[in-house]
């Protein structure tokens, strides 16, 4: 553990799969500090939505399902967790189901202001991941970092952990990347770390290494 004292946040921004919840947890550790990984509140959104049969595109009947059941992120250094009351939603929030919804999810005003509200309500400090934690909700972070890595990369890396074969996880990743370009981009301040060439401690080690 170090720096604590000193550190305030740390934003780990990126394209998906470009691999910010994993680098962002090693970070983490490293650091001694809490990781909140924004993503899991709009995919909770998304997972409670599609049980309930709602319209995705619609926010006002997602925020009156969220606003009746509570969904609470808990940030931990190894790996967030997320709860709807006692039920504990995580180990759902990564199907291919959620991925195709979640899109449409993240672009509604309403549901990003829902989940804003409770990233700004975390206390300090920590390592923020998202896609806009650099630009729109911590923009006075102390240090931020932005992942790429090519489509098919990022999809070799995910098919050890789904179904789907690389073709397929590319083709789904490109179709994100395409919804995802309105609230992905790097901040002006962002270091931009290009993940292909290296492995997962190696990215960890380059941010570690810009870190006072
Ligand atoms: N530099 C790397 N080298 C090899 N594998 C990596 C690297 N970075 C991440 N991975 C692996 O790629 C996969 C995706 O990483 P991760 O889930 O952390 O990405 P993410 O950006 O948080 O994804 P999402 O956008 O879907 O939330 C994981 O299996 C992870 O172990
Ligand atoms: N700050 C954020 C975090 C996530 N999103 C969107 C983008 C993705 O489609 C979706 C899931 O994120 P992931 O788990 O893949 O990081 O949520 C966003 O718009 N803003």
């Amino acid at each position: 553990m170090r720096y604590t004292a000193l550190l305030m946040i740390v934003t780990i921004d990126g394209v998906a799969a470009s691999g910010k919840s994993s680098v962002s947890s090693g970070v983490a550790q490293a650091l001694g500090v809490p990781y909140v990984s924004s993503g899991l509140l709009y995919r909770a959104a998304t997972l409670l939505g599609l049980e309930a049969s709602l319209d995705l595109h619609a926010a006002p009947g997602l925020l009156t399902l969220l606003g009746a059941h509570p969904v609470r992120l808990e940030p931990l250094a190894g790996g967030n967790r997320v709860w709807q009351g006692e039920r504990e939603l995580t180990d759902d929030l990564h199907s291919s189901r959620v991925d195709r919804g979640v899109s449409v999810v993240a672009a509604l005003p309403e549901v990003r202001e829902w989940v804003d509200a409770q990233l700004r309500a975390l206390p300090e400090p920590f390592v923020a991941e998202g896609r806009d934690m650099g630009t729109n909700v911590f923009p006075h972070a102390s240090h931020k970092f932005y992942l790429t890595a090519s489509a098919r990369i990022r999809a070799e890396r995910r098919a050890r952990e789904r179904p789907e074969d690389v073709p397929a996880i590319e083709a789904a990743l490109q179709r994100r990347d395409e919804l995802d370009t309105v609230q992905s981009a790097p901040a002006p301040d962002a270091l931009v770390i290009d993940t292909g060439p290296l492995d997962l401690q190696g990215v960890i080690d380059t941010i570690l290494t810009r870190l006072p």
